[in-house]
């Protein structure tokens, strides 16, 4: 990329989450992703260039000496941070403002630092011989796949969180504050089941509803989303139409009905072919397991049929993209409930030491000995701000692969086709090559915690007020709440993603 000649017609708008806007290059195969202010901070922004390399700088060095070791170097792509030429910057901001989707206008581009994180197109292929030959344009499938484990913490008060799953609480809650219209019936515990029916109910449910958990590009587009007001009967017959080519032989007498269902079956089996594979040694029928402890795994909302929750098997192969999220995800081991007292410990240490902030790495830098401090935390409390530290480090990697997304591309080959370093899926033919990458890696700032806390009380308190209307506990809970040891602003329906925050 030649950062002098940068040209706002040769990029497109490609999404946008609640941080940043992506932006893909037309003809190479390249992202960037440019960070988003709340409109109210943009009039009050005056960061400097040099503070928003920074923050773009430790998203990288995080994703690169911090989520890569944990969630594998074949599934992380840290990029890298750019600055470009401020006018190009303004332009593009003008060109992709109408293909923005109106939820999304809350924030506003920067336009002020000229500095982006570039990264490959993860919607593309990577090191795959075949599909440079293959007509049909690759296909990815972008999974948000959420918290996919069941806390197990003592110090959980409400015994609903270690029954019902986050995700499937969180459903009730945003359903009520018209975040969405429509319930979702996906379970991210499904999903990480390990176990195919389960995982291919989940993937169903994604497609039947996808809100924030699920898009599918062709050729780099997406082609299907979130649509709120959308006929999801339509919107899947049209799906279907578009994978036809990639499942069905051209010459199939199958109705348009039975085609649909046909491919959107054989969609769902690529996917979880995909998420299952084990990049290292995909044929082998040896794959060490990740099994977790039986009550982990079920979650009382999803709507799979008990008998199949309980005698089902219930275990990822070792190192595939689920089983590195998954265990990287249980480094919070306490919920935020158990948490809580430690940041409080830790909030405290830094009122009175404001200088040991840097030394405990509270922002950063995000290097090997952040890293340490992450993986050799104390099993035990033993009173110590170290202890403290390393959990509340662990808390924040664990938020970070609970809210990360995860990237299968997939193209058609011709059966004598080599596979280079791709990996080979077999569910039908024709054959699927398909690479796997996992983005939105950010760290979570220190700050979010205190978030965490009032944003926990709020969903399993909706959920309780919903499905027990006539519990008395609650009103307990409601007095726990107002008793809250976190001060700050509550983010919940004035988000206030801090921009910039040092993270
Ligand atoms: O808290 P959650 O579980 O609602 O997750 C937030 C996401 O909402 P979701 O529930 O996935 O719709 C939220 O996603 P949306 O903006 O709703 O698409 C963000 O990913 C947010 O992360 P950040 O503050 O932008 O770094 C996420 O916040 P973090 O908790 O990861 O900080
Ligand atoms: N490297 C990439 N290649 C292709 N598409 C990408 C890439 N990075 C991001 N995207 C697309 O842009 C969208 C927004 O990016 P991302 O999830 O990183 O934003 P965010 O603002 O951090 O999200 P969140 O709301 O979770 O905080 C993604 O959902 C994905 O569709």
């Amino acid at each position: 990329m030649e950062l002098d000649k940068m040209d706002e017609n040769d990029w497109k708008y490609h999404g946008e989450g609640n941080k940043s806007l992506v932006v893909s290059h037309v003809q190479h195969a390249r992202v960037l992703r440019l960070l988003k202010y709340s409109t109210e901070d943009a009039e009050n922004s005056h960061k400097t260039t040099e503070q928003a390399f920074r923050h773009i700088q430790n998203i990288v060095d995080y994703c690169q000496n911090v989520m890569k070791p944990l969630l594998g170097e074949k599934f992380v792509h840290n990029g890298e941070a750019v600055k470009l030429p401020l006018d190009f910057v303004r332009q593009l901001s003008l060109k992709v403002q109408q293909e923005r989707p109106e939820s999304r206008c809350d924030k506003v581009m920067d336009t002020l630092s000229g500095c982006a994180l570039c990264l490959p197109n993860l919607t593309q292929l990577s090191s795959c011989c075949c599909c440079s030959r293959e007509h049909r344009p690759p296909l990815c499938i972008e999974i948000k796949p959420k918290c996919g484990f069941l806390p197990a913490s003592r110090d959980i008060t409400k015994d609903i969180k270690k029954k019902v799953c986050r995700f499937c609480m969180h459903q009730h809650f945003k359903l009520a504050n018209g975040k969405w219209k429509r319930l979702s019936h996906y379970c991210p515990l499904d999903l990480f089941s390990g176990n195919k029916q389960r995982m291919s109910l989940a993937i169903k449910h994604l497609i039947e509803e996808p809100q924030n958990n699920f898009n599918i590009f062709k050729g780099g587009e997406c082609i299907y989303t979130c649509n709120d007001d959308a006929d999801v009967f339509q919107d899947l017959d049209e799906l279907a139409q578009h994978l036809r080519p990639y499942f069905l032989p051209s010459g199939s007498l199958l109705s348009r009905q039975q085609s649909s269902k046909v491919v959107l079956n054989e969609l769902i089996q690529v996917i979880v072919s995909a998420l299952l594979s084990t990049w290292d040694c995909p044929r082998s029928g040896q794959l060490r397991k990740t099994h977790l402890s039986e009550g982990r795994v079920t979650c009382e909302a999803s709507l799979l049929h008990r008998d199949l929750l309980r005698n089902g098997n219930h275990c990822l192969p070792k190192d595939c993209v689920l089983d590195k999220i998954l265990s990287t995800q249980m480094l919070d081991n306490l919920d935020i409930e158990g948490l809580s007292p430690l940041f409080k410990r830790v909030e405290q240490h830094l009122q009175m030491f404001p200088k040991e902030r840097c030394r405990l790495q509270m922002d950063g830098p995000y290097n090997a000995s952040f890293l340490e401090k992450v993986q050799n935390c104390p099993a035990e409390d033993d009173g110590s701000i170290e202890y403290a530290v390393g959990k509340v480090h662990q808390y924040r990697v664990a938020m970070t692969a609970k809210d990360c997304s995860i990237m299968v591309a997939i193209a058609t080959c011709g059966e004598d086709d080599g596979l280079d370093q791709s990996l080979e899926i077999q569910p039908m033919k024709p054959r699927f090559t398909c690479s796997v990458s996992i983005l939105d890696l950010d760290p979570k700032p220190y700050e979010s915690i205190s978030h965490q806390s009032r944003l926990d009380y709020k969903i399993v308190n909706h959920y309780l007020r919903r499905t027990q209307p006539d519990n008395q506990e609650l009103d307990n809970l409601e007095e726990l709440a107002n008793q809250s040891l976190f001060l700050g602003r509550d983010r919940d329906g004035e988000d206030c993603t801090l921009v910039f925050h040092p993270v």
